[in-house]
């Protein structure tokens, strides 16, 4: 299991880490606006200025990548989590962190969002270093952590505009930013609701509006369906590449789903021990596969999954378990009521 540092019932903690924060400028704080590319997507808080012009806008930072780290290492103890990790996430990708249980994903993800310190190499995030400019990387994120970030006892638009409140978005704001959130994510008919009445892929969505409301550049979303029923995977999917496409933001998501990261994410990386195994489209990986096998020209393309076996050989089922037991271990649709 991962290490909840984000438990207890502060959303600033548990829901983002830019909630850390003691207070955003308000100059800087983001205004409600719909990139250009948004006419037919949701309306969702994005950014004001070359921010809001959706995917590869003109930005300042225009060719920084959204994420990079750089020989990234982390220990608990004797215990080696992440061991020279080396990762380029592209700004407006969708990008997959694959691998089993302990295999260093949620340590790697909790060095970016700044959660934890990086005591050994590098993390930056749209060129802003994790060590030495954590606030200014806290406030590009929205992060959806595995542990629940919904408070049962409020209804969905109390849960979402905690969250704004924490983000400083300004009160004149707010309550419209809150509104765009939960529609972006189809829950405006139930936001007078309590969350303890939400089913598990509600209270994911739920989840995913808290984050939004703060117009990230880049979201990071741990494991966002794990434990949901399909019909609810593929429901909080289609949210989140809808999100996507209305505001070019960069999403970086875990998952032990291969099949989806195979069909939503651009590229993978799969993660073993504490490091980057193999990295590229998921086309590129099964192909790749294929080829070294011998079958790629029967048109048999190995899964994503074939590929990690393949990588990871043996080493998988000893120390750092298998994909079905994640997936029967977890539980998220009945973490709420
Ligand atoms: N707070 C902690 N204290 C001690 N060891 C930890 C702590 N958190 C994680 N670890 C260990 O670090 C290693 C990497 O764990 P991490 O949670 O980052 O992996 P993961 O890939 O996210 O796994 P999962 O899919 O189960 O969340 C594992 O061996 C884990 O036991």
């Amino acid at each position: 299991m991962t290490q909840n540092t984000t438990g207890g019932q502060d959303p600033a903690r548990r829901g983002s880490p830019a909630g850390e924060a003691t207070g955003t400028a308000e100059g800087q704080a983001p205004a409600i606006d719909r990139g250009t590319d948004a006419a037919d997507g949701p309306a969702v808080p994005t950014r004001p200025g070359p921010d809001a012009a959706g995917p590869r806008a003109a930005a300042a930072d225009a060719g920084t990548d959204a994420v990079t780290c750089a020989g990234l290492a982390y220990a608990f103890g004797e215990t080696t989590a992440v061991d020279g990790l080396e990762l380029s996430v592209r700004d407006g990708e969708v990008f997959g962190l694959l691998g089993p249980n302990g295999a260093g994903k949620t340590t790697a993800i909790r060095c970016i969002t700044t959660l934890l310190p990086v005591p050994a190499g590098m993390v930056r995030v749209f060129g802003h270093d994790a060590t030495r400019e954590r606030m200014a990387v806290r406030r590009l994120l929205g992060y959806v952590p595995q542990q629940l970030s919904a408070d049962s006892g409020l209804t969905g638009r109390e849960n979402v505009a905690l969250f704004a409140r924490v983000f400083d978005v300004s009160r004149r704001e707010r309550a419209a930013r809150v509104g765009q959130a939960l529609a972006a994510v189809d829950l405006t008919d139930a936001a007078d609701r309590l969350a303890k009445t939400y089913s598990g892929g509600m209270v994911r969505r739920l989840e995913l509006a808290q984050a939004l409301v703060s117009a990230p550049r880049l979201l990071i979303l741990d494991e966002p369906t794990i434990g949901l029923d399909p019909i609810a995977r593929t429901s909080v999917w289609e949210h989140i590449n809808a999100v996507r496409a209305a505001t070019g933001m960069t999403v970086l998501v875990t998952t032990h789903y291969m099949d989806e990261a195979d069909q939503y994410c651009d590229r993978v990386a799969l993660m073993h021990r504490g490091r980057v195994r193999a990295l590229g489209t998921p086309d590129e990986l099964r192909t790749g596969l294929g080829e070294r096998r011998g079958t790629a020209k029967n048109g048999e393309l190995p899964t994503l999954e074939d590929v990690f076996r393949d990588i990871a050989g043996s080493g998988l089922d000893d120390q750092s378990g298998d994909f079905s037991d994640v997936r029967s271990t977890r539980r998220t649709a009945s973490r709420v009521g």
